[in-house]
């Protein structure tokens, strides 16, 4: 297995269309897509990242459905890209190996494999059918923080022997210190040498996002996440923007158009925004308590349907350490929560 080529100092994979979707509960329509691919595309990102935020078939009752169907959106994204290849996101027990067949037959090029930072081992059946596809891999290990840099670097190691081009440190609670992102990028790139690339994708729910991506880039991490105007779940992802003006500022060129990136996020993301991702109370409170990003509109529901703060349901999910795909359980808490308060 060889790595993909990457022409510049870093590769920005654009992650609105996909992570933006938990901030927009789900609800992109195909003329969004197109515009956001069609502005992104001529901005120069190289990969763009369409699927539902909980990835392929993650338009449930658990998770949210979709406004339109994600195959439909992955379909018009390769129509308007010109040069930007598509990205899905998968999460092996959400989505299925078939729904990865579809995705490519839509005209997904890149498959980007998630799993719970000390769950790699779920990872390789996937990985195996997208380098059956021809597919570009890439490993999600989310919620870094909740295992030490060497234990992380380990499954990497688990993803690149089943066939991983690029395992990523991924921030998805926005809880990694400077100092904390660092030595996760320096163990994962370490661990992997030049057999694959590392990737960072970070959310600003401490306002780290951008600055970690400095880091990285610093640390030989090659790949780098972003979205137009930090939409994404919890107070969103680094600005793709910001990225490209602050990577073009320190001299590591990325191949993007600064101006048209501006462009892209005022004009054509900015008028669709349900709401503009912010570093408030609840987001905050996800990054201090360790809380997965795109818990937030799962916990504010509960919090209106049970009457509690949903910073206290955030706060309360980081103390159980709960993860992705334990979405029902923040009704749980939202209901202890609630019993509470009446026994006063
Ligand atoms: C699987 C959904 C999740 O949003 C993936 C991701 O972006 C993260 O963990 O940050
Ligand atoms: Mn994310």
């Amino acid at each position: 297995m060889t790595r993909p080529e990457i022409r510049n100092d870093v590769r920005i994979t654009d992650t609105t269309l996909r992570d933006g979707s938990h901030a927009q509960a789900h609800q992109f329509t195909e003329e969004q897509v197109r515009d956001t691919v069609r502005a992104l595309d001529r901005a120069g990102v190289e990969v763009i990242e369409v699927t539902h935020g909980d990835g392929l078939g993650g338009s449930t009752f658990n998770y949210g459905f979709s406004h339109t169907d994600e195959l439909r959106l992955i379909a018009a994204a390769r129509e308007e890209a010109r040069t930007a290849r598509i990205a899905v996101l998968l999460v092996p027990g959400i989505g299925t190996a078939d729904d990865l067949r579809r995705a490519h037959d839509a005209g997904a090029e890149v498959v980007r494999v998630a799993t719970h930072c000390t769950e790699a081992d779920v990872s390789p059946q996937h990985f195996g059918v997208a380098r059956e596809l021809g597919m570009e891999t890439v490993g999600f290990l989310m919620m870094a923080h909740r295992t030490p840099p060497e234990d992380l670097a380990k499954q990497a190691r688990i993803m690149v022997d089943a066939g991983c081009q690029c395992p990523y440190v991924t921030d998805s609670a926005g809880a990694l210190l400077m100092h904390e992102a660092r030595a996760r990028f320096e163990a994962l790139v370490a661990e992997v040498g030049d057999e694959a690339w590392v990737g960072y994708h970070g959310h600003q729910n401490l306002s780290f996002g951008v600055a970690n991506s400095v880091i990285a880039a610093e640390v030989g991490v090659k790949e780098i996440d972003g979205s137009l105007c930090a939409l994404g779940a919890g107070s969103g992802n680094s600005p793709t923007e910001v990225l490209a003006a602050v990577f073009d500022r320190l001299g590591i060129s990325t191949g993007l158009d600064v101006m048209a990136l501006l462009d892209a996020a005022e004009d054509v993301v900015r008028p669709y925004l349900h709401r503009w991702p912010k570093m408030d109370r609840n987001a905050i409170v996800q990054g201090w308590a360790g809380v997965y990003s795109s818990f937030l509109l799962h916990a504010e529901h509960a919090a209106e349907r049970y009457k509690v703060p949903t910073h206290e349901i955030l706060r309360r999910c980081g103390e159980l350490g709960l993860v992705g795909g334990q979405e029902d359980m923040i009704i749980d808490v939202a209901l202890e929560l609630a019993r509470g308060r009446e026994q006063g």
